[in-house]
């Protein structure tokens, strides 16, 4: 067993087979190669992004298990996490959903190179304008990196099902943050069903909070372009 598949046993009770680790390591090293020449993550060594790429990516693992089953989005992909890793412990049809146009035909050519193509598709652009044209298509999306919980609840809830998930990875969400949050649930027809802390194997404090998507919402999604990570909904006025 290789330090990687050690940890993740031991640590997080994910097993991750050797053809898995070896997709993960090639997914890893790809990126890392294109990111050479294109920025899409500000790390670069690759025993920093065994941790927080590989390993901070397989963290979602069991909430994306938890979800119905069907189609996974990654929102806000960037360098492809944890949307790559995850497509690759999954086997779910995968969507890596981001705005800038180059950085998802690269994805789309690390996936091919990783023999994943029937699997991963790309999507270049915002993500309000993918949940107008696959409104409820999608039973988990996760988003790592991107935008305050309100946001991520605005922007995902269109894409999921009934009864599908949004996964979002923090770092450590403030209070206010967190009550925000609390606060436009019902009117998006979204319920937080898991709020879990815990370290990464070299210290970084992660959370992962997750929300079902329980009744339709309340008012028409998505809004206009750009306004659900610039004038997040607050709680609606009695
Ligand atoms: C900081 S990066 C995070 C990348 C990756 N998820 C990670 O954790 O390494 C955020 C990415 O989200 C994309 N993005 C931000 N807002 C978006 C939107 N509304 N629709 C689509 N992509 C968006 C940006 O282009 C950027 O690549």
């Amino acid at each position: 067993m290789s330090s990687f598949t050690n940890l993740m046993e031991s640590r997080y009770g994910i097993s991750v087979s050797d053809n898995q680790e070896a997709l993960l390591v090639k997914d890893l090293r790809a990126i890392m190669e294109v990111n050479q020449v294109m920025n899409l993550t500000r790390i670069t060594s690759e025993e920093e992004g065994m941790v927080l790429h590989l390993e901070d990516s397989l963290t979602g693992l069991p909430y994306v298990n938890e979800a119905p089953e069907g189609l996974y989005g990654d929102l806000g992909t960037g360098g492809g996490f944890p949307g790559i890793p995850l497509c690759i412990m999954t086997g779910r049809k995968t969507v890596l959903v981001d705005s800038v146009k180059k950085k998802v035909r690269a994805l789309e050519n690390v996936a091919a190179d990783l023999d994943l193509s029937d699997l991963v598709e790309g999507y270049d652009g915002r993500i309000e304008d993918l949940a107008l044209e696959r409104k409820g298509e999608f039973s988990v999306v996760t988003a790592r990196a991107l935008s305050s919980l309100p946001s991520l609840m605005e922007l995902a809830c269109p894409l999921l099902c009934k009864q599908g998930r949004l996964v979002c990875y923090k770092a450590q969400p403030s209070h206010e943050e967190l009550s925000m949050a609390d606060d436009i649930e019902e009117l998006l027809g979204l319920k937080k069903v898991i709020h879990d802390a815990f370290e990464l194997s070299d210290g970084s404090q992660r959370c992962i909070i997750v929300y079902e998507k329980v009744s339709k919402p309340h008012i028409r999604l998505p809004r206009r372009v750009g306004l659900a990570q610039k004038t997040p909904l607050t709680r609606p006025k009695k």
